[in-house]
């Protein structure tokens, strides 16, 4: 028996020969049960040690947000703020619809340095001009969080704005010169051209009596302007077809951004996408993207390589980039984020601005009759305006930077703090916890400007300026990541009021406010008037004046 080979055993004859494979119809109840039940069981197992290996990698990461969480209670514990409720934190002590207010009751409440808790979450709020220099100069706070800045991301294209670390450093340092000083004075023409069309879109409605709302054709100049300086895009690349509706949805970016931005459910993309405002989301992308692709085309070459053909007349932002040693290192995907921030910083924060400075002109008669005045002594009756003209006038640029304190673009901006910090005042920053900084509490500090809500340019005379630190005004931010077109602004907008003031005076709207003070503000991710800026015009000089 030893020696012979023993046959495989025949299957029981009662049985048929079963295979993993068959199906079930040819199966027995019983042996289908248990196969099934083996199966589940298996499945029970996989998931079970799926399960346990979630939770020995997830537990000490748990434990450890934990204990940072309570370091950060401990560290924070001295820094006044409202009595919080277990789980929500402070959230009930904020109004969606009344953000401002909030904030000011705060500031009145707890002084300029308070804090808040949103569930686990830490936010900081820093005022006083000195502790907000001290975290706008520190790495430790250079950090923007993910969790706010990621939702601007889709509109605002991967650039300077969101970006964090050594591709933050490197981006900014390639893009700094080419908006260097003598850039923005190229600048300067194409500004003045934009401007001199919008003294012609006004000219229907000089000396017509008519109240008009001068937003729209603001963002028309901003817009063309932006268009016009960073990506060099006129005629065919940017038409009035398209140009119009960039306008139309130009509103969309803020008020969309901003809706979401308060719903912290929508801050999930697929929640989001369900939504009604997903739609206009989508186009203002949509447009944005495909303008900056034919641009983009146009300028390097389907296959992303610069043609190396020189642009006719005056070099764009983008064309100063394309030739310069770090612009070079770009990849496509990375010039792409760039010109899209750049684009969206630009043309939203100019239009807001342009239109309240409108507004603000309008009810301050003794303010703009100076304008005037320095607008008749430096550039006479009818020589056009030549570059670096705005650089010498000194009271327009006193009342473009007290409309930016009352009024600051960005009403205010966050940073992670990924180290303790120390602040002047004493506190501690703690490690973890989000910093919130507002240029609009910040420029009603009365330590710094006394009785705030009083409008006056000369508030920023040169003894004045340097009684106050630096960080007191803040409308461009401060430090490494503060605002890279800041000169750009300032050139923009100083060089649309000279243009428009030696043409015309502004009048109110007899049935809108009539102090600065009354004046109604939205808080969105910019701060804008809440009712337009409704205004009137009176011609200054004879239609058709050839001065700029
Ligand atoms: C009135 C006009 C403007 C105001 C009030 C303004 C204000 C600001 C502020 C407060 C920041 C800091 C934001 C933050 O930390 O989250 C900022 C950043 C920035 N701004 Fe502006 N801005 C204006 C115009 C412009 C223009 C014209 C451009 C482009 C030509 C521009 C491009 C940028 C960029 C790229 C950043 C990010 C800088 C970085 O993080 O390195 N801004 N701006």
């Amino acid at each position: 028996m030893s020696g012979d080979k023993q046959e495989p055993p025949a299957p029981l004859p009662h049985l048929p020969a079963v295979r993993e494979t068959e199906t079930p119809q040819e199966t027995p109840s019983s042996l289908r049960q248990s196969s099934r039940c083996r199966r589940s069981c298996e499945m029970a197992w996989s998931w079970a040690s799926l399960l346990a290996a979630a939770a020995v990698v997830a537990l000490p990461l748990l434990v450890q947000w934990y204990q940072d969480v309570r370091r950060m209670a401990k560290v924070a514990a001295s820094i006044p703020g409202p009595p919080t409720l277990p789980v929500v934190g402070n959230f009930l002590n904020i109004s969606r619809s009344r953000l401002q207010r909030s904030f000011q009751r705060m500031v009145s409440q707890y002084g300029t340095l308070f804090r808040l808790w949103f569930g686990p979450l830490l936010a900081v709020w820093v005022v006083d001009a000195e502790d907000v220099e001290a975290v706008l100069s520190s790495p430790a706070c250079a950090h923007k969080p993910r969790i706010m800045y990621r939702l601007i991301e889709p509109i605002l294209g991967r650039g300077l704005l969101v970006l964090n670390g050594a591709e933050h450093r490197r981006h900014r340092k390639s893009i700094l010169p080419s908006l260097h000083r003598e850039v923005i004075q190229q600048f300067q023409p194409l500004m003045q051209g934009v401007a001199m069309e919008l003294v012609d879109n006004l000219r229907p409605k000089a000396d017509s009596g008519e109240v008009f709302d001068v937003v729209q054709l603001c963002s028309v100049a901003a817009i063309d302007s932006a268009f016009r300086t960073i990506l060099n895009a006129s005629g065919e690349l940017f038409g009035p077809e398209l140009r119009r509706e960039v306008v139309e949805h130009v509103d969309t970016l803020s008020s969309v951004l901003m809706y979401r931005a308060v719903r912290p459910w929508y801050h999930w993309d697929w929640l989001f996408s369900w939504d009604s405002h997903y739609a206009a989301y989508q186009r203002v992308n949509e447009l944005y993207d495909g303008l900056i692709l034919d641009v983009m085309n146009h300028k390097m070459g389907g296959d992303g390589k610069s043609t190396g053909t020189p642009p006719r007349g005056r070099k764009a932002f983008l064309d100063h980039v394309l030739a310069s040693e770090g612009g070079r290192q770009f990849t496509r995907e990375e010039l792409y984020g760039e010109l899209k921030t750049m684009l969206a910083a630009s043309f939203v924060t100019s239009m807001d601005s342009l239109s309240i400075h409108f507004l603000v002109l309008s009810i301050m008669p003794d303010v703009q009759d100076r304008i005037h005045q320095e607008l008749d002594d430096v550039l006479g009756a009818d020589r056009p305006l030549e570059e670096g003209d705005v650089e010498h006038l000194e009271y327009l640029d006193r009342f473009v930077k007290e409309v930016m304190r009352y009024f600051p673009t960005f009403p205010a901006f966050g940073r992670r703090c990924l180290r303790d910090l120390r602040l002047p005042s004493g506190h501690t920053l703690p490690a973890g916890c989000f910093v919130a900084l507002s240029p609009l509490a910040s420029h009603h500090n009365p330590k710094y400007y006394p009785e705030p809500a009083r409008f006056d340019p000369d508030r920023f005379l040169p003894a004045a300026v340097a009684a106050r630190p630096a960080s007191a005004f803040m409308p461009f931010s401060a430090g490494p990541r503060n605002c890279i077109g800041g000169r750009y602004a300032m050139t923009f907008l100083k060089t649309q009021l000279a243009c428009v003031l030696r043409r015309y005076a502004v009048l109110p709207d007899p049935d809108g406010p009539r102090d600065v003070s009354r004046i109604r503000m939205k808080m969105g991710v910019t701060y804008y008037p809440r009712d337009g800026a409704r205004i009137r015009l009176r011609a200054r000089a004879p239609h058709g004046a050839s001065a700029g």
